[in-house]
């Protein structure tokens, strides 16, 4: 029999476990910080363009100029969808929700890669960046479906950003929403051994396919506990409708248990590191929206009610869940768009994985019943 002192320590959630080293992205909690390949987060989005950043996390160096016009001009091209692809994205119901399209698409794409299997970490990377170059017409083209509206094809000359705004709504935002929007990207670009990117590398670690591990991230990241907290932090806050309001219907959620969505991390205990970059980027969009101030003035009724009755911090879903919906989003597309960025995340930790790959198998605590034999009566065969 197992004594209590042999039973093994369990780490539920595998909460406070450190499952593997990693060289792409450090989360250190005590200091708040997060750095990129080396570079601090809120360096790279004062100075960079998103796509240097994705850039920089696959390839673990900043592109020089030369370098990033190779990248860029190979990229954008590629922004164009499949026949096969468009009629699947055709077909689907406009009742589902767009992670389950950009699941579907991602799906999809591996189904009709002859090469899908590979090993090749080269061809891998030519993989992630087509996914990196389509996922944004996917999101644009179901959002304007949904719409009954004709899809807006992708414009090569475009960056990332203003190619995105283009394809949802024909044309390009004030600038304040153009650099909040693409600060919003590099924050959510990656993020250690998060859930989403755990699941990806727990899925390469059998040596699948990366479409079967962007198809399972997608997945994960849907959750509200995870990426989908960034469209409920919205639909929160229309619920609550006033600033006013905030305070009263924040201590009855507490009073009724029920969780916060947008606070509370599981590696942050103080401040999310990225936070103040987005709250500051979210506070120049407001101001440049009309009416925009209700909705500052409610995260700050929301952060102090909660940092006073808990001592909880908001997460970076907090700010990116108003700030996407000052730019014209609908609510159902703030997932897909973590998506977008967090594709370069996945991607890198899929090729770290498959280069020093170990099969992803911990082990459980049995509790069930006692072994037992099956009862003469119920036997069918024997
Ligand atoms: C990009 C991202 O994925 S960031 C995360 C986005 N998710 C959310 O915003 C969802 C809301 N937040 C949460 O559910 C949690 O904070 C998590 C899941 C993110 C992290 O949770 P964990 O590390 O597992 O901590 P856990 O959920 O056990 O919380 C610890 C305590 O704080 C409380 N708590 C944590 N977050 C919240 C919250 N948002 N609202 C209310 N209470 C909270 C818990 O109820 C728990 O209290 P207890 O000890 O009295 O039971
Ligand atoms: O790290 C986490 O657990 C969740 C998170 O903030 C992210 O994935 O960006």
């Amino acid at each position: 029999m197992t004594t209590a002192a042999e039973l093994p320590v369990i780490h539920r959630g595998l909460a406070g476990v450190v499952a593997d080293t990693t060289s792409v992205s450090n989360v250190v909690a005590a200091t708040n910080s997060l750095t990129y390949r080396g570079y601090a987060v809120q360096d790279l989005a004062a100075h960079c363009n998103f796509e240097q950043v994705a850039y920089l996390l696959w390839h673990g160096e900043l592109p020089t100029p030369a370098q990033l016009l190779d990248f860029t001009t190979a990229l954008r091209p590629r922004r164009v969808l499949s026949p096969g692809l468009l009629e699947v994205l055709r077909l689907l119901p406009t009742t589902c929700h767009p992670m389950d399209t950009l699941r579907t698409a991602v799906s999809f794409l591996g189904a009709e890669d002859p090469d899908a299997w590979t090993a090749d970490p080269a061809a891998n990377q030519v993989k992630a960046e087509t996914l990196l170059a389509q996922l944004p017409t996917v999101v644009a083209l179901d959002y304007r479906r949904r719409r009954g509206l004709e899809p807006i094809a992708p414009n090569p000359d475009l960056g990332f950003v203003e190619n995105y705004f283009t394809m949802c709504f024909g044309a390009v935002p004030a600038t304040e929403l153009v650099r909040a929007f693409e600060t919003s990207l590099i924050l959510y670009a990656e993020h250690s051994f998060n859930a989403s990117t755990f699941t990806a590398r727990v899925v390469t670690s059998t040596l699948s396919d990366l479409y079967s591990a962007i198809t399972g991230a997608i997945g994960t990241l849907k959750g509200p506990l995870h990426g989908g907290a960034n469209e409920a932090v919205m639909l929160a806050m229309l619920e609550i409708g006033e600033p006013a309001k905030a305070a009263d219907w924040l201590r009855g959620e507490l009073a009724a248990h029920r969780k916060v969505m947008g606070f509370g991390h599981r590696v942050y205990k103080n401040e999310d590191s990225r936070v103040p970059t987005m709250k500051a980027a979210l506070w120049s969009a407001a101001a440049a929206v009309e009416g925009g101030e209700r909705w500052t003035a409610m995260y700050t009724e929301l952060e102090q009610t909660m940092l006073a009755e808990r001592g909880i911090w908001p997460n970076l879903d907090f700010p990116t869940g108003p700030a996407y919906y000052l730019m014209g989003f609908d609510i159902e597309m703030f997932t897909p768009m973590f998506v977008m960025a967090r594709i370069v995340g996945w991607t890198a930790h899929i090729a770290e994985q498959r280069a020093h790959n170990a099969l992803i198998r911990p082990l459980s605590q049995y509790e069930g019943v006692a072994q037992r034999p099956v009862p003469l009566e119920l036997a069918t065969r024997g």
